[in-house]
Formats: C-alpha cells, sequence, structure tokens
C-alpha cells in the first residue's frame, strides 16, 4: 500500500495544467492567466483633469489672489476639447475631461467664484504645473507589460484587462468535476429513507469542496448497485477533467466502481492508501478524451462520509488547484500542538477531526483532538476546524506535542 506522500505524488504527476481557454473576465476570477497582456493604449490618453474646476496655464497665477480669468468653453468628461487657452483664459473642467492645449493645471471649484463668462480663482496654495491632472500615459504606455503568464486574475487584475481592452484572457479554466454517488441504499436529501436506506450527503459535502477548490461541479444522480446504471454515470463523468464517485470501491459483494471503470477504459493509477479514514481510495486516469483533451482524473472515494472529506483535502483539493495551474503542491497543514493528552491506536496514519482552541501562540495554534465515532460520523466533523494528523503506531501523546492541522475549508 503506498504512503499519502507516495499517492499525492502520483496524482500530481498526472495532474497537469488543463489545456488553456478564452474565457470572459466573469468566468475568469481566480484563474492562472496563460498570456502575457500589455497595454493596448497609452493611459490615460489623454492628459486628464483628476478635480472638477477650471483648466488653467499656471503661469497666469502668479501675485497675490484671486486671480480673474476668461472662462471660453466648459469640458465634460467624454467631450473632447474644441479650444486653445491663451493667456489670461482658461475652462470650465469635469473630473475625467481631456485638459484643453494651453492647460497644465486645475483649480478646484471650491476655490472660485464663478462671475458669467469670468472667474474669480483663489487657490489655497501657490498652483503649479501638473496640479489636479494626469498626463498621458502616466499609468501605463501603450505595449508596456502588464501582466505574466502565471497571474492569478483577482478582481484589480480582472479590472486592469477591462481597462486595456482584453475581455477575454486565455486561462488555464476551472476544472470541470462530476460527482457521482453510488449504492442501493442511497435517497436524496429531500426524500424519507426507507428500510435499510439512507440520505445521501456525500454528493453535498463534495459540492461545496469542489466549489471551495474553485472547481464546477456537475451533480450526477445516484447510481444504484446495478451495472448498467452505474456505467451511465460513469461515462458521463470520464468526459470531463475530473470524476468522484464515492462508495462501492472497497471489498463489498457490490462494489463495483473499480470493475466498471477499468471497462471503460480507466488505468487504475493506485487503489488503497495507508490512511485513515479513507483506505480504499482509487486513483486512476480516464481515457483519452475526443477533443484531445488529457484523460479524466478519477477519483474513487470510500463510501463513508469523512473517507470522502479526508480523501478531497489531502488529494482532489491539490489536483485541482494544479488542473488550474497554480502549482502541483501537498495541501497546506498548520504547525499546531495538542492542547490535552491523545492516545492514539493503529496502523494508518490517521486525520482525526479536531478544533482548533486559539489561532496566535506561539509555536502554533492548540487544537483538541474531538469525541468522534470513525469515518462514518460526520456529525462530529461538522464541529471541528479540521484533522490533527497522527503517524502510524500505538502511542500516547502530551499536551503540547506538535501535530499538523489539515484545516477544512471555510467559505467567507
Ligand atoms: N472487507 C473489507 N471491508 C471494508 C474495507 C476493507 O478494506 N475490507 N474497508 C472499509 C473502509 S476503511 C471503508 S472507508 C469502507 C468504504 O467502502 P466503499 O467505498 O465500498 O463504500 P460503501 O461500502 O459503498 O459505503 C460505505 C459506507 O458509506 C455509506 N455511504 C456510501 N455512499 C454514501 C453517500 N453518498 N452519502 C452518505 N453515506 C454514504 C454507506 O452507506 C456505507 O455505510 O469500506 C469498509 N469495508
Ligand atoms: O479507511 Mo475507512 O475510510 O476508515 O472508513
Amino acid at each position: 500500500m503506498l504512503s499519502v506522500a507516495e499517492a499525492l505524488r502520483a496524482v500530481l504527476d498526472h495532474a497537469a495544467p488543463l489545456p488553456p481557454r478564452r474565457v470572459g473576465l466573469s468566468e475568469a476570477l481566480g484563474c492562472a492567466l496563460a498570456e502575457s497582456v500589455t497595454a493596448d493604449r497609452d493611459l490615460p490618453p489623454f492628459d486628464k483633469a483628476l478635480l472638477d474646476g477650471f483648466a488653467v496655464r499656471s503661469a497666469d497665477l502668479a501675485g497675490p489672489v484671486p486671480f480673474e480669468l476668461e472662462v471660453i468653453e466648459e469640458i465634460t468628461a467624454g467631450r473632447v476639447p474644441t479650444r486653445s487657452l491663451g493667456p489670461g483664459q482658461c475652462s470650465a473642467i469635469m473630473t475625467g475631461a481631456p485638459m484643453p492645449d494651453g492647460a497644465d493645471a486645475v483649480v478646484m471649484v471650491e476655490d472660485s467664484d464663478r462671475r458669467g463668462a469670468r472667474v474669480l480663482l483663489s487657490p489655497r496654495k501657490p498652483v503649479s504645473p501638473d496640479a489636479g491632472r494626469l498626463t498621458r500615459g502616466r499609468e501605463m504606455r501603450q505595449g508596456e507589460g502588464l501582466l505574466s503568464p502565471g497571474a492569478r486574475l483577482d478582481p484589480v487584475k480582472l479590472g486592469l484587462l477591462a481597462s486595456v481592452g482584453h475581455a477575454d484572457p486565455l486561462v488555464a479554466p476551472r476544472p470541470v468535476v462530476t460527482i457521482a454517488s453510488t449504492g442501493d441504499e442511497l435517497v436524496p436529501p429531500d426524500q424519507v429513507p426507507g428500510p435499510g436506506q439512507i440520505r445521501n450527503s456525500n454528493a453535498t459535502v463534495l459540492e461545496g469542496l469542489v466549489r471551495a477548490s474553485s472547481g464546477l461541479p456537475d451533480v450526477a444522480p445516484i447510481a444504484p448497485d446495478v451495472p448498467e446504471a452505474l456505467r451511465a454515470v460513469l461515462s458521463r463523468g470520464l468526459a470531463n477533467d475530473v470524476l468522484l464517485v464515492t462508495g462501492g470501491v472497497s471489498a463489498g459483494k457490490l462494489d463495483l466502481v473499480p470493475g466498471t471503470l477499468a471497462e471503460l477504459g480507466m488505468t487504475a493509477v493506485f487503489h488503497k492508501i495507508r490512511l485513515k479514514p479513507g483506505k480504499p481510495l482509487l486513483f486512476g486516469i480516464g481515457p483519452p478524451r475526443a477533443d484531445g483533451r488529457p484523460g479524466t482524473l478519477v477519483f474513487g472515494l470510500p463510501g463513508n462520509p469523512v473517507s470522502g472529506v479526508v480523501g478531497f483535502l489531502l488529494f482532489v483539493a491539490p489536483a485541482l488547484k494544479a488542473l488550474r495551474g497554480l502549482g502541483a503542491e501537498p495541501p497546506e497543514a498548520i504547525p499546531a500542538r495538542l492542547s490535552k493528552p491523545f492516545s492514539h491506536r493503529g496502523d494508518r496514519p490517521t486525520y482525526y477531526p479536531a478544533r482548533l482552541l486559539d489561532r496566535g501562540e506561539p509555536g502554533g495554534p492548540a487544537v483538541e483532538p474531538l469525541d468522534w465515532a470513525g469515518s462514518a460520523d460526520l456529525r462530529t466533523v461538522a464541529t471541528a476546524d479540521g484533522f490533527a494528523s497522527f503517524e502510524a503506531g500505538d502511542r500516547d501523546y502530551e499536551p503540547g506535542t506538535p501535530v499538523p492541522f489539515l484545516p477544512l475549508p471555510r467559505p467567507d
């Protein structure tokens, strides 16, 4: 059986960034840019007023205040000035409007007293050239490099793209992730389970985790333990970038998932990891897709709800990040220390639901392992902040012992 680190390496070896694609700006938030972007023009494209007021020749404003000038034009944003300023002249101007020829500064309207075609200006301090104006190209010059491949598109960078007319950036797209739940015992959350049945909670958990990883979830209908139904749902997933199947991967009589995936052309990379919870996790690569995209990353997550969560955090989340061109790295664990004694028994490294008690302590936050009933107990995990990890082997831990902590995503 592989260790967690070996299994993660195998997953990341197969998780190359998705082929880049052009998307609209509203779809590109959080994506990695896959091209260089340059300025299509000078910005601002003209010397522009930064104040509502009067565009002046600063040389006219020497000596005692007030300065009386002739107002020759009114220039609003979006209009183009038609007259140049001569000595003793000014133009009324609004913020964002192009400065008229001859003007080199703006005096704010609050410092003025308009008298019909004339104005008295009483600036509070000497008016130097450039006061109240932004010169052409001050923000960027045409052809100047703005963003490089790999830049993560946050709201401000998207605004920058908008301002240079780059409305369909080439990005590593969000992976489409099919979530397939299997098992005769499952009914949807809005139904009352019959004898022997339970509600499908895994699909909801996984859908949220996919969204928290910026993937696009495609939730398939529950597949009963019938080969044809399972085949239909798994085929649907093999058309997408990632397929998460929950349930049916261990040794039970109706654990049909690995065989059906193999029939559909998936190549298994590993099945079973030294890990608790989540031992029977299956990982494989689907057949090449019709449009030339690489084969689907297939994760057969164990049906037990907490096994699916841990499998997602340890393997699926890093894979989604790698597909999005954001680096192939292990999930980030927080160094923490135990708040109380803890006994670990077992031959598999264990991820144990735990709560963070404080966050700012030297040596890392204190973590409290919870009273947990094992991989079927999702309720306890709902009160956890994440998972404290313990090595394989029987050991009694003292309070204060350092333990890595794997956080659950907390959407804002
Ligand atoms: N003989 C063995 N038995 C088991 C082994 C083993 O190695 N040998 N491994 C155990 C471990 S560890 C796990 S974890 C489970 C995983 O089993 P499967 O992936 O085959 O999952 P199922 O048997 O289908 O379901 C397990 C459990 O989870 C419930 N479940 C399934 N799907 C959902 C869902 N969508 N929402 C909520 N709950 C779900 C299901 O009803 C079962 O209770 O196998 C052990 N057995
Ligand atoms: O490894 Mo299983 O996931 O303990 O329940």
